[in-house]
């Protein structure tokens, strides 16, 4: 049984899965381990973890120890608890790759226990402050398996693991590199691209930044993610990551091409096959992305109405994953909430409609 888990690096997932693991009621102790003593105060002050411990003392008589750095450090961090941990203890990491440090650790932890892992959710913000103990609710968590994985590990770490609300799913360092090479890094790549053309544009003419709506918005928010921890990813995952942006210079080529040639019909063609294959995406099926189940509500211009309808909410203990304001207009605005499960949003919807709001379902 995991009773006692240690976490190095108690920043934005570290802390959130220290909220997560620290609810669950075998869990005795979180104990924190981090370089930035800042964070390891707020993260003990939002209650991510028990202690704060040194690196050395922290991980001698736990269960779990979970490495919450960027990727770039968690070979040597491994290397550096070795001497001080017991040989049942399960060491796992949450870095965005997967190949190298599986391959890495897999040949120096001897006789320790280690397995791989990622969680496909998390945010654009770095630190204990934007941690959220429902992370990992629905959310696909990858746990990578090889020839080499201790079976009762692998069981004990995805049972603990969907005790959190994750959907486990186990997958070679390979095929998980590959794909989110696809479904993560090129996005991201593609942000701060996008991000650059605009700071240029800006650069011109000041003005044109208030021009921003919710495409770019949508397309961009990824853009504020952490440097080091993005770094590391693209040079971790480095062959992929190239790998998809030939592929991405292509598509985009071809695209540049019909735009160039005036080609009405076959322009026409190729964005409906590209809208089709989007509306096809499992988004709120259970799947390889995470659900995303949302209202929109359109709220009066009045003191405190977003405060409103988080309070009503939060009294009936519907979390709301996520809030985002859409319009706002001189009469009012209208708002939109995701929940990370379909239950959570009829039951949300319902009660918003009994309380005379104008709520609509996506
Ligand atoms: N942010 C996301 O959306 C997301 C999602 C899934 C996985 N990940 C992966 O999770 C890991 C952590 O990302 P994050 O977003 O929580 O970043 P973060 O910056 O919020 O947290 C990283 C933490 O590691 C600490 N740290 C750095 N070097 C250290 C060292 N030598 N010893 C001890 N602590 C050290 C930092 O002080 C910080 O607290 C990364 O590997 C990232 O690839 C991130
Ligand atoms: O910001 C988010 O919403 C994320 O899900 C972050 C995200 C991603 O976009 O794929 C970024 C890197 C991680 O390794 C996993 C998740």
């Amino acid at each position: 049984m995991i009773k006692r888990v240690a976490i190095i690096g108690v920043g934005l997932i570290g802390s959130s899965l220290g909220l997560a693991l620290g609810d669950i009621k075998e869990v005795e102790e979180v104990i924190g381990i981090d370089k930035n003593q800042d964070y390891l105060k707020e993260a003990l002050d939002i209650g991510a973890i028990d202690r704060i411990a040194t690196l050395e003392e922290g991980v001698r008589d736990v269960d779990l120890i979970i490495i919450a750095t960027p990727v770039g450090i968690i070979k040597d961090l491994v290397v550096e608890i070795l001497p001080y941990i017991r040989n049942e203890t399960i060491i796992t990491d949450v870095g965005s790759t997967k190949s190298t440090i599986v391959r890495e650790l897999e040949g120096l932890v001897g006789d320790h226990i280690y397995i791989g892992g990622h969680p496909m959710t998390g945010a654009e913000t770095s630190g204990p402050s934007g941690a959220d103990k429902y992370l990992f609710e629905n959310a696909i968590y990858v746990l990578t398996e090889t020839k080499n994985t201790d079976q009762d590990s692998l069981e004990k770490l995805k049972n603990i693991l969907e005790r959190i609300g994750s959907q486990v799913l186990i997958l070679s360092p390979e095929s998980h590199d590959r794909m989110v090479a696809v479904t993560s890094h090129l996005p991201h790549l593609i942000a701060v691209n996008l991000m650059s053309v605009i700071e240029q544009f800006s650069q011109e003419d000041d003005k044109v930044t208030s021009l921003i709506a919710g495409g770019f918005r949508d397309t961009t928010r990824i853009a504020a993610g952490d440097p080091v921890m993005w770094r590391d990813i693209f040079l971790n995952n480095r062959e992929m990551v190239l790998e998809t942006i030939n592929i991405f210079e292509e598509r985009l080529a071809s695209l540049k091409e019909l735009i160039l040639k005036e080609e009405r019909e076959s322009l026409e063609q190729t964005l409906a096959e590209i809208r089709d294959a989007r509306i096809r995406l499992p988004m709120k099926k259970k799947g390889l992305l995470p659900s995303n189940f949302e209202l929109i509500i359109t709220l009066k211009d009045e003191p405190n109405a977003i405060g409103r309808v988080a309070s009503l909410l939060g009294d009936a203990e519907i979390n709301i994953q996520d809030i985002e304001v859409l319009k706002v207009r001189d009469e009012g605005g209208t708002i939109r909430l995701s929940f990370s499960q379909e239950e959570k949003q009829e039951k949300a919807y319902r009660l918003l409609k009994e309380n005379n709001y104008k709520v609509i379902k996506k």
